[in-house]
């Protein structure tokens, strides 16, 4: 039974916080992504947090009439100052339009939410923001000099039964539109008619790209939160040469107090009645916004219209949370499972020890979150297939990156905005087989690229969770970047070299990737899991493969331990212990424990000579199950068996002594194993003997050669009584890696 140790354990140790890979953004796709956002200048657990520092921000200093937070006047010299400026005054005026719509939806009756081809709801709010936007942006700028990207189109207003709907849409810009000059924008001389809204909305037609400049808005994000009176957003950024360079976010529901996040904005809207806001100006609504290179984000309140928005309009500064300890972090996700898997990111969350819930945010306010200190992480796994949008991350992306934090894709790769097609991106190879097994089941579709890759990111959130562990390790999320980058690339470059010499494959020892067994052959791998509390359980986890690559059978158990290493060779056991109950004999054991399986072949390489230590009588093994009879119970070819139908293993001889296994080892291995299965109630038999093989490591004349012990070399006997069964089996050889010999 040779013993493989894909060594990724120690190839990867790894600690970190960060992962997947930005799938190049296509016209509007931003790639299947998980988005861990931390404070960059704070990485958590190590430096000291980066305090402001006025001098060096040439602003001017107000007092905040809130929460102690300084209120600054930005400067308009600055590079695209124009463009934020009209970029926040088409936000605001796009607020009070949705707050609007927001009212009318909550307190009147249906036939205000429509479907879209692909059954999300759209409502009159997102095609008037998005002619709104519009048309400010070209007045402003000139209709010839901007280019839109943005969610809506026309087409379901051209339809013949939306009349009605276009008609309102018609009605709610010009309405908005009646009080551009409180926003600073002129009122068009006349209302506009139909032609111009839809001329307005079909201008977003850009398909952005790697070169020039752009616009990207998403009129309402988050439509599901907005329908249902919750949050949303309204997001615009401005992209130059594939990067974002302004970014703005209007919240018209953020909440006054950072605990009214969590709850549904209804709740929300009960409590204000019960508990009066502190300002009444900061009652509920932002507007958050960042120009790129500034290093500094900000919000200022909702404007309501009824006087002229002075610029910066109380503007204050914001920055990422200052908390270091991710058992007090909060992280956000989406509210709706679909767009999000709740179960993945909860695994997630908890290995690398995040203890709180989970606040669920529609929109990206949860970006708006993270850039006001008010949650520390945002996780968004979308199901396999779909493609993230670039207006569903812009303008979130740069307020995160301005106000301190940090914001990658699943590979800690910075999102793409560049790509004006889409162009899917190899994943890395997959780095542990076990993971792979236990995270498939997340995806639903099973998108492989999806499957390697989270696996890769479990595998070294695990390493990490270990490492601080056992090791008292601080998590350094820079570290865990560059760290899971180094990995990748290693698992690629194996991934690669694996295809380009499939060939050879059988011949190589690549340690990135499940390696298939020789035809007709198993090979079951193992692998441990200790939780940190009780450190002298662990689990055992078994995944059995045919040489085709598919799994015939897996196995989780539970097994006592007191170390990690332990804990592997448990693992091995149990494996073993599956093989022989299987009755299989063409068996390969794999770990990722070098450490194990180094001490197993030495354990096994080292152990008596059975002959004497046996009281084995030559038979050939039986393998009949017996667990009918309740008088003539009988194990064969194995070690005892018990009333729980489970036996011993390793057969007669020398034992394994190994430190950390503790007890309940049996006595041995002695390199030939048979299963007892035998009780008087529940006992069953099944067993074989499965000779040990190994294949020369050493480089010389036997290197990469295979040694089986001879046949000749093992027993097995079995024997039966009222009540009770008992089997063993036992033998072994010599391997000689010097000779290419094995003989008993
Ligand atoms: N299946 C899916 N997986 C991931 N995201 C999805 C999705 N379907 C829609 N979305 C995006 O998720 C956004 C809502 O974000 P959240 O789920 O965080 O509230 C939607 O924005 P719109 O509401 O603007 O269409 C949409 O772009
Ligand atoms: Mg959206």
């Amino acid at each position: 039974m040779p013993l493989f140790s894909a060594s990724l354990a120690t190839r990867l140790p790894l600690a970190f916080w960060v992962q997947s890979r930005s799938n190049n953004f296509t016209r509007n796709y931003a790639g299947n992504s998980f988005f861990l956002f931390f404070d960059s200048k704070r990485s958590l657990g190590l430096t000291k947090p980066i305090n402001f520092s006025l001098s060096k921000c040439n602003q001017t200093r107000v007092c905040s009439p809130m929460e102690g937070q300084m209120v600054v006047t930005a400067p308009e010299t600055e590079e695209y100052s124009k463009e934020l400026e009209v970029a926040v005054r088409a936000v605001q005026m796009a607020c009070l339009l949705c707050q609007r719509v927001q009212e009318n939806l909550i307190t009147k009756t249906n036939g205000q939410v429509h479907s879209k081809d692909d059954n999300s709801p759209v409502t009159i709010a997102d095609w008037s923001v998005q002619a709104t936007v519009s048309w400010v942006l070209a007045e402003s700028f000139g209709s010839e000099n901007i280019a839109i990207v943005a969610e809506e189109d026309v087409q379901a207003l051209l339809k013949a039964n939306a009349a009605g709907l276009l008609e309102a849409v018609v009605n709610t810009v010009n309405n908005c539109l009646v009080e551009a000059p409180q926003f600073g924008f002129k009122t068009p001389l006349m209302s506009l008619g139909t032609l111009d809204v839809l001329e307005a909305i079909s201008r977003c037609n850009s398909t952005g790209g790697p070169v020039g400049r752009f616009w990207v808005l998403d009129p309402v994000d988050g439509t599901l939160g907005f329908v249902r009176g919750d949050q949303y957003a309204i997001a615009l950024a401005l992209i130059k040469d594939g990067e974002v360079v302004l970014g703005v976010l209007g919240c018209p529901n953020y909440p006054m107090r950072k605990e009214w996040l969590s709850y549904h904005n209804r709740y929300h809207r009960i409590i204000s009645k019960l508990s009066p806001p502190m300002s009444e100006s900061w009652e509920r609504g932002c507007v958050f916004y960042a120009r790129r290179g500034s290093g500094k984000a900000w919000m200022q309140p909702i404007h309501h219209g009824e006087e002229n928005l002075l610029w910066p309009n109380n503007a204050r500064q914001i920055q990422v949370s200052s908390i270091d300890d991710p058992a007090l972090a909060t992280f956000c996700e989406p509210v709706e499972k679909a767009n999000s898997s709740h179960s993945f990111t909860a695994g997630l969350a908890h290995s690398v020890g995040l203890r709180n819930q989970p606040l669920r945010v529609y929109s990206m306010v949860k970006y708006a979150a993270i850039g006001r200190g008010h949650a520390e992480v945002f996780m968004k796994f979308a199901r396999a297939g779909y493609k993230e949008k670039i207006w569903d991350h812009a303008a979130g992306v740069v307020i995160i990156q301005e106000a301190g934090g940090v914001v990658t894709d699943a590979g800690g790769h910075p999102l793409d905005f560049s790509k004006g097609e889409a162009a899917g991106r190899v994943f890395s190879s997959l780095c542990s087989t076990a993971s792979q097994i236990k995270m498939s089941g997340y995806f639903e579709n099973g998108d492989r690229d999806q499957v390697l890759l989270v696996a890769q990111i479990a595998w070294n959130i695990w390493k990490s969770r270990n490492n601080f562990v056992f090791n008292k390790t601080k998590v350094n999320p820079q570290h865990t970047i560059t760290s899971f980058l180094h990995a990748e690339m290693e698992c690629l470059k194996a991934f690669e070299l694996a295809r380009v010499q499939m060939d050879n494959l059988a011949n190589q020892e690549d340690l990135s990737t499940w390696r298939a067994p020789n035809k007709g052959r198993f090979k079951a791998n193992c692998d441990a899991a200790i939780p940190a509390s009780e450190l002298i359980r662990s689990i055992a986890a078994i995944v059995l493969r045919n040489w085709k690559g598919k799994i015939v059978d897996d196995l989780a158990k539970s097994v006592h331990v007191g170390t990690s290493i332990g804990g592997e060779l448990h693992a091995i056991r149990a494996a073993c212990e599956m093989l022989i109950c299987l009755g299989l004999e063409e068996v390969e054991v794999e770990s990722d424990s070098q450490q194990a399986i180094h001490l197993t072949s030495l354990s096994l390489a080292t152990r008596p000579d059975p002959s004497g230590s046996t009281q084995a009588q030559p038979k050939p093994s039986k393998h009949k199950a017996q667990n009918q009879n309740q008088n003539s119970h009988q194990g064969s070819g194995g070690g005892g068996g018990n009333d729980n139908g489970v036996g011993g293993f390793w057969g007669p001889g020398g034992g394994f002594n190994i430190p950390g296994m503790g007890s309940g080892w049996g006595p041995g291995v002695g390199g030939g194993y048979g299963a007892g299965y035998g009780g008087p109630y529940k006992g069953y038999s099944k067993g074989g003997v499965v000779r040990p093989s190994m294949v020369c490591k050493d480089k010389g004349p036997c290197y990469k050669k295979k040694l089986t012990c001879p046949a000749k070399c093992f027993t097995s006997y079995s024997h039966s009584g009222k009540n009770y069964g008992s089997g063993g089996g036992g033998g072994g050889c010599t391997m000689d890696c010097q000779k290419c010999l094995a003989y008993c």
